[in-house]
């Protein structure tokens, strides 16, 4: 089966001035996928996104949206809806007047789906924006960016303030809205658990560099954990490489890279030691502390060859 991919993006680079924020950036994210951007602060995931949206110029690379540079091209940015949390409305502008210039701005704008949250988030149509509470102003983001059926739609931790039932809420209306409407969504979060249902695919960006670009399929065999005794898992991961390891008195609990291929398994075996899975959480988590002696000196405990970062569980 062919895909499509909505956006193409090869060497990517971005510096301010001479910091370097994005750095060689290659990814693809298919037509009618919901990808999760994903990676710690600072990592250059709104960057990206507002390089996409055609908001920031980029420094050097390719940026294909829908076939052409997004950059102050009409064309692009009329089948895109870029949800962010300093998103500027006119002073003394209300919900009401949002969703009354909604079909404007959107040719596929869905009115009734707009009125829908408005009731399902609570939201007061008729209170100035600059007043609404943190919460309340991310639903009405959320309203813009379910309700335009953009055919690309990027949500920038589009959840801020929210509480929990109204976040399951968005959730339930993305999966449900994006089955019935196909498009193509890009959202960044921390919130990793909480998506991982909703996520098809995941590109993990870590200061300005990819780290992993996958199906979330795929990524559960991206990296195992090896727990017990300390000096025995130094015996069965020691020619592997350590993501992240984490050490209570004489047990240990590491996340190495990679499958656990049929030698590992039969080594822990051999020692005692057991093997699980990791959740994608715990994964773009220990791909942030890759190459991390910041992470490490917190212990004090120097990192190893093979050992990115080193954590001591205190009780
Ligand atoms: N206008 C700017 N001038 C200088 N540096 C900037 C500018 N905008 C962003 N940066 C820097 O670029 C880097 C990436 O920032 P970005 O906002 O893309 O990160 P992020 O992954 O979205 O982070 P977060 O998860 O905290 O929102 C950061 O180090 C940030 O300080």
């Amino acid at each position: 089966m062919s895909t499509t991919n909505v956006v193409q993006v090869a060497g990517l680079n971005k510096s301010y001035g001479k910091t370097n924020v994005l750095e060689s950036l290659d990814f693809n994210i298919e037509e009618n996928t919901i990808t999760g951007l994903l990676g710690r602060n600072g990592a250059g995931k709104t960057t990206i996104m507002s390089i996409l949206a055609g908001q920031e110029p980029r420094s050097g690379g390719r940026v294909s949206v829908f076939g052409a540079d997004p950059f102050e091209n009409a064309d692009v940015l009329a089948n895109m809806c870029f949800v962010r949390e300093s998103q500027k409305y006119p002073e003394d502008f209300k919900t009401s007047h949002v969703l009354k210039t909604g079909p404007w701005f959107f040719e596929n704008w869905d009115a009734a789906l707009a009125d829908e949250l408005v009731e399902v988030f609570r939201l007061p149509v008729t209170t100035r924006i600059k007043k609404l509470s943190r919460g309340q102003l991310s639903a009405v983001a959320i309203i813009v960016g379910m309700a335009s059926r953009a055919p690309l739609t990027i949500f920038d931790e589009p959840y801020l303030g929210l509480d929990a039932t109204a976040r399951g809420l968005f959730y339930d209306y993305l999966l449900r809205d994006s089955m019935k409407h196909p498009r193509t969504i890009l959202m960044s979060t921390h919130l990793i658990d909480e998506v991982s249902n909703l996520l098809e695919k995941v590109v993990v960006i870590d200061r300005g560099r990819k780290v992993l670009d996958m199906g979330v399929d795929e990524a559960r065999d991206a990296a195992f954990t090896v727990a017990g005794g300390a000096q025995a898992i130094e015996s069965v991961v020691h020619d592997r490489k350590v993501l992240r390891t984490q050490t209570l008195g004489g047990l240990a609990s590491v996340t190495v890279d990679g499958a656990a291929d049929a030698d590992i398994r039969a080594r822990a075996a051999a020692h005692g030691v057991e093997i699980g899975s990791v959740g994608l959480q715990d994964l773009v988590s220990a791909y942030g502390l890759i190459d991390d002696p910041a992470a490490a000196a917190i212990t004090g405990a120097p990192p190893a060859r093979h050992h990115a970062a080193t954590e001591e569980v205190t009780r």
